[in-house]
């Protein structure tokens, strides 16, 4: 049997599964924890690799691997190969001002122009999670530290270095055999998707300079070989990595659930969203994955699981014995800030409290209607940029979630797949893997179910989306009395 293994480095652990190359049966798999926080040692994350892959009996009998990671994350390398100083990860909101002065400076003032000029550039308006913020917030805080770098790279692609024997102390070498992929590259803001070609106008700018970048390997193409001779893949970056693991198409639609939500199409063409609610990225077999993110997803449940004491399948069973709408409970759900509507400073608010409504199951109710609109939301902004939704694939840890399938039914209004529980990352991974040793992707077969329809109610969204407006006004506002 041909073995192929699939990693998702995602936020909160990493995933290992094994999977047999010709069927896509599961073979093996393990898994690691992640440390907490928005700033992490990227050798956290190779040895929670290590460990995923001892736990998952080793890759001795691999023929080849690829990783999927969590997007744009800043990982900077000097002459040496040595890590800097510890990664920002895609939900650190330090680089928040970065990112408005990154647009205010290309509008020469002017946000809206700025946002026009970079929607058009790179597809993306640049908010604190892409990575040319994280380099300008370097650059501006730390430039003893933005003058070292040599390279900056991506987390799928310095773990993918590692694993072909590279590290720190591998040189001007080791810096030139650095990979990454289109999916990957098209969230860092250095990166223009539609023409497939890195900006480094905007690292001259933002940086300082432009170091060397990870080149750009083909969605097949091998970029290397681990130290038991398996081939690395391309790997790309998580969103992308669960498009190929659901098998998404042109044309579908698919909403994740994990520390973020995302909620992505796969489109034949670029998007350019000067609103900055939808990111224009790429996906990982030459299309696009116009994307829309948010900071606060199933940290929200894990949360409200910590606060009543109680499980998270307890939590769902709470929030399904509450009626829908929560008897006037609304939560925003911005616990760490929001980047999609772009409020960084923004905190979680609960709204409509009575003493009759103030109950543990309209809370954890309340949390999954939360992120379930903030989703639908983005499907909205989504559908602004001509995306058609005919159905949602509903995929992430999040997804697990009874009372997210149940409730997301009742949201969206549009048919809900679930495919069979697994790691879709870590599976689209694995699948690229057995695409570079076939030379196409293979046709795995999967299981799919659609969720049974609920009763519409459309309510829900209503309020939410009356609060969240409201709330995104006086935002705004409160940064322009300040002058921010
Ligand atoms: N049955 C469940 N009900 C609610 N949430 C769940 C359930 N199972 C897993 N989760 C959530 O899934 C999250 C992990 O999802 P995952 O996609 O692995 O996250 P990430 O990719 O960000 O590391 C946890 O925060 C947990 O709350
Ligand atoms: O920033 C984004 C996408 O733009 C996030 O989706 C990250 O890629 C992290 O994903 P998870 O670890 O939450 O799956």
């Amino acid at each position: 049997m041909t073995l192929v293994a699939g990693i998702d480095s995602s936020t909160q652990s990493c995933k290992v599964l094994i999977r047999d190359a010709a069927t896509g049966a599961l073979v093996r798999s393990g898994r690691a924890a992640h440390p907490e926080g928005s700033e992490v040692d990227p050798e956290a994350w190779y040895s929670a690799l290590q460990e995923a892959i001892a736990q998952a009996g080793g890759l001795d009998d691999v023929d080849a691997i690829s990783v999927g990671g969590q997007q744009h994350g800043m990982v900077v390398l000097d002459a040496s190969g040595a890590v800097i100083r510890p990664a920002l990860l895609w939900n650190d909101t330090r680089s928040a001002q970065a990112a408005s002065q990154i647009i205010a400076e290309a509008g020469q003032g002017d946000a809206a122009v700025g946002a026009r000029y970079w929607a058009q550039r790179t597809g993306t308006v640049p908010v604190s999670s892409i990575t040319l913020a994280k380099l300008r917030w370097l650059k501006d805080h730390e430039p003893q530290n933005a003058a070292k770098v040599a390279a900056v790279c991506l987390p799928h692609d310095w773990l993918s270095w590692r694993l072909a024997g590279y590290g720190p102390g591998s040189g001007a070498t080791g810096l030139a055999a650095l990979r990454t992929d289109r999916s990957d590259a098209s969230g860092t803001g250095y990166y223009r998707a539609a023409e497939n070609a890195y900006d480094h106008e905007a690292l001259a700018q933002h940086l300082g300079h432009v170091p060397l970048l990870p080149q750009v390997a083909g969605p097949l193409e091998s970029i290397g070989r681990t130290a038991s001779g398996a081939l690395i893949g391309p790997g790309a970056g998580d969103n992308a990595a669960a498009g190929l693991g659901v098998g998404a198409q042109v044309g579908d639609v698919v909403m994740s659930l994990g520390t973020s939500g995302t909620v992505f199409a796969v489109a034949g063409s670029p998007s350019a969203d000067a609103s900055g609610l939808v990111a224009g990225f790429a996906d990982a077999t030459g299309n696009y994955l116009p994307l829309v993110c948010t900071l606060n997803a199933t940290r929200i449940f894990d949360a409200t699981a910590n606060l009543l004491q109680v499980s998270l399948e307890e939590f769902n069973d709470l929030a399904l014995s509450a009626a829908p709408g929560c008897d006037g409970l609304v939560l925003l759900p911005y616990f760490d800030g929001e980047r999609t509507p772009n409020l960084p400073e923004a905190t979680g608010s609960l709204h409509g409290i009575t003493r009759a409504n103030y109950t543990a199951a309209n809370l954890a109710r309340s949390a999954v209607e939360a992120v379930v609109c903030s989703l639908a939301d983005g499907l909205r902004a989504l559908e602004a940029q001509g995306v058609e939704a005919q159905r949602i694939i509903l995929v992430g840890g999040g997804a697990q979630s009874r009372a997210v399938q149940q409730i997301a039914a009742e949201i969206l209004g549009l048919p809900i797949l679930l495919p069979a529980p697994g790691e879709y990352v870590a599976d689209g991974a694995a699948r690229q893997a057995a695409g570079v040793l076939a030379g196409e992707f293979p046709n795995w077969a999967q299981g799919t179910a659609e969720l049974p329809a609920m009763e519409p109610a459309p309510q829900i969204l209503e309020r939410y989306r009356a609060l969240a407006s409201s709330q995104f006004r006086n935002d705004f506002l409160a940064r322009t009395e300040l002058g921010a």
